[in-house]
């Protein structure tokens, strides 16, 4: 098979570079930034999903685990944030160097400060 002028043996395994999408200048403005809100709606209430945001990957062979990795996620996430505060302190605010591997992990282990929250 032939895509974009590359030759695909067959049985090759293949993967989307989701790198790739996601700091996509023609996509995202300043994709490096860490803006989360910029996935969300004017007033700040709801998710906004661009078609090109595809964690889960897209089409045939796409994540059938994505409606329980998300739930997960959620209940991860808030869990931990109902029992503790989290802070980044000075170390973490200098800039995030990360490195390849099978997926992007950080270079240096960033330092949060974890207290447990009294309400
Ligand atoms: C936040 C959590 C998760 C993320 C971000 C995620 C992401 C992905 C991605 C990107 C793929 C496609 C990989 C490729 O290009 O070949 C994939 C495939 C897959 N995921 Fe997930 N996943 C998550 C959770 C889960 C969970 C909870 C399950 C099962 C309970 C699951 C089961 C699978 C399976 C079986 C495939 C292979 C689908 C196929 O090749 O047809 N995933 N996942």
């Amino acid at each position: 098979m032939v895509i974009s002028g590359f030759k695909i043996p067959k049985d090759t395994q293949i993967m989307a570079n989701f790198w790739a999408i996601d700091n996509d200048t023609n996509l995202w403005e300043n994709p490096s930034e860490f803006r989360p809100e910029r996935l969300l709606s004017e007033d700040l209430k709801t998710f906004k999903k661009p078609e090109y945001l595809i964690p889960f990957s897209y089409g045939k062979r796409s994540c059938p685990g994505e409606g329980l990795g998300v739930v997960e996620v959620f209940l991860y996430l808030s869990s931990l944030l109902q029992k503790y505060d989290i802070k980044a302190n000075h170390k973490t605010d200098q800039k995030l160097e990360y490195e390849f591997h099978f997926s992007i992990t950080a270079k240096h282990n960033p330092v949060f400060n974890i207290t447990k929250r009294l309400n």
